[in-house]
């Protein structure tokens, strides 16, 4: 189906037959939309219209666009779509919604002193110390490996922000935050938005009224927002004027601020280390789980990794940053992981600002432009076997890393993860300490079979497996010895 816009225009790009006032609303799987939208590209191609309610989005489906659109044209495609439900919702201060500006680009600016690739090398240490924590706290209670993964991905963040120290469990702070996330990510679901974006002023209906009831989420929402934004900022303030801070992002900000400019600095401050712990945490988690799946899946893969592992580092300590680059089996596995499972399949919808026509289709200014980044890890023509987890797919005759991959996990363009370096040493170290230490299986039944796992994922942001349960032991008595004293 296409469609001209306009007189003299170029036409969008083929997609599905939209109804009238709702578009495609009815043929999008509500809790999947990347399936429908991968399945829609082998009809339409890879680069599709989809209509929501009178709202054009533009679907990419393959990197070769994504790079040569949201990438060569990075300044056209850096803005975000305004979503009424972003501010209903108290999520006005994240950087990942913020339009293309000032205040985005003073965000940005903040982030990239933080988390740039030469900065993010400070934090190893901290981050090899929370590894093996890690698998000590795997070693002392498997079956809570979920939460042990949790923590590791939340007491990283929460020690570069903030220099905080999570408690090992119910720590108000994070608990905090976790259920701003889940009332906001339960509540902020896509038709939502949209429903809410084309009648604004159903915002403003009371939350008694029928239908209203995410008002009482939304109402929740805007109350904790300021809180989960505050309270870890002043206890850095508190401690800073005790002398008992830590080093974080937020005390060296503080320390660096002009003090005629005091209020909005602080704000960008709170804002942007709020921005980053919503992020950061989940994505982190999410990736280590899905790694702990396929290692019950693939034990085959488990092996040979160990088994490179076990050639350089040895016997005698746990692997460090340095081993790294003699170890490309353990960087495709992570790379694999990424691809698989974990993902944030639609990354955050960009939105153009002027038009530009690409082969041919125009993509109009005001479209809200989607990656599929799920369509393009899937992608045949790519990868083959896409629903197998295969490492050696990165991996070249001679035995090295392959240098000619390209990575979709952290989106594109200007808006590109700015934590991505920090989430892949963080996941490395984690993967890296795992299977130097421990044998991860499928669990045993109560009646001595083994219990199956299925890999299937679903989420909002995140892409999340879903929950299964494995078995996990430490290899030998030497790396217990290890990981017990490292
Ligand atoms: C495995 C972990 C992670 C994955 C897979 C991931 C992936 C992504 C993706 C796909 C985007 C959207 C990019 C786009 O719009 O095209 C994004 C944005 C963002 N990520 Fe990450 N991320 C991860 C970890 C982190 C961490 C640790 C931080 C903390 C610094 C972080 C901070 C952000 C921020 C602030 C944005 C919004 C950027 C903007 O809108 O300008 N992420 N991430």
């Amino acid at each position: 189906w296409l469609k001209v816009t306009k007189k003299g225009k170029a036409p969008l790009p083929p997609g599905p037959r939209p109804l009238p006032l709702v578009g495609n609303l009815f043929s999008v799987d509500r809790t999947r939309p990347w399936l429908t939208y991968t399945e829609w590209g082998k009809r339409y191609g890879e680069l599709l219209t989809v209509r929501l309610f009178g709202q054009v989005y533009i679907v990419i489906n393959s990197a070769k666009v994504a790079k040569a659109l949201v990438e060569r044209h990075s300044a056209v495609y850096s803005d975000r779509p305004t979503i009424a439900t972003t501010k209903l919702f108290g999520m006005d201060f994240n950087t990942a919604h913020l339009g293309y500006g000032d205040r985005w680009k003073a965000h940005r600016k903040m982030l990239h002193q933080v988390f740039r690739a030469e900065a993010v090398t400070a934090y190893r240490p901290l981050q090899m110390q929370k590894a093996h924590q890690l698998v000590r706290d795997l070693l002392d209670s498997p079956e809570n490996f979920s939460q042990h993964l949790g923590s590791m991905s939340t007491s990283v963040i929460m020690a570069i922000l903030y220099g905080y120290e999570v408690a090992p469990r119910d720590d108000p702070i994070v608990e905090g935050i976790a259920r701003f996330i889940n009332l906001a990510t339960r509540s902020l679901t896509p038709e939502k938005a949209v429903i809410l974006g084309l009648v604004p002023l159903l915002q403003y209906l009371p939350a008694w009224f029928p239908g209203a009831s995410f008002k009482y989420s939304a109402i929740q929402c805007q109350k904790l927002a300021p809180e989960v934004i505050t309270a870890p900022f002043d206890l850095v303030k508190e401690r800073m004027v005790k002398w008992t801070a830590s080093q974080s992002m937020v005390s060296d900000l503080l320390e660096q601020i002009d003090e005629k400019d005091r209020v909005t600095q602080e704000q960008v401050i709170k804002d942007c280390a709020t921005s980053a712990f919503l992020a950061g945490a989940d994505s982190t988690q999410a990736a280590l789980l899905t790694f702990m799946m396929a290692m019950v899946l693939y034990p085959e893969v488990q092996t040979r990794a160990q088994a490179e592992i076990d050639a350089v580092v040895g016997k005698d300590r746990l692997p460090d940053f340095s081993d790294r680059p003699l170890l490309p089996y353990v960087d495709a596995v992570l790379r694999e992981t990424q691809r698989w499972g974990a993902l944030v399949p639609l990354a955050v919808p960009h939105a153009a600002i002027s038009d530009v026509v690409y082969e041919g289709y125009l993509i109009p200014k005001g479209a809200a432009v989607i990656t599929n980044l799920w369509a393009m890890a899937k992608d045949t023509d790519v990868y083959c076997d896409p629903s197998e987890f295969k490492p050696e797919r990165y991996i070249t005759g001679d035995g090295r890393l392959s240098e000619t991959f390209t990575d979709v996990s952290w989106g594109f363009g200007r808006r590109v993860c700015p934590g991505r370096y920090l989430a892949d040493a963080s996941m490395w170290i984690s993967i890296a300490s795992m299977l130097a230490t421990l044998k991860i299986g499928k669990a045993i039944g109560q009646a001595g079979y083994e219990i199956d796992v299925t890999p299937e994922f679903s989420g909002g942001v995140a892409l999340y497996p879903h929950p299964f349960v494995c078995r996990i032991e430490s290899r030998s008595q030497e790396s217990e010895k290890l990981a017990r004293t490292s």
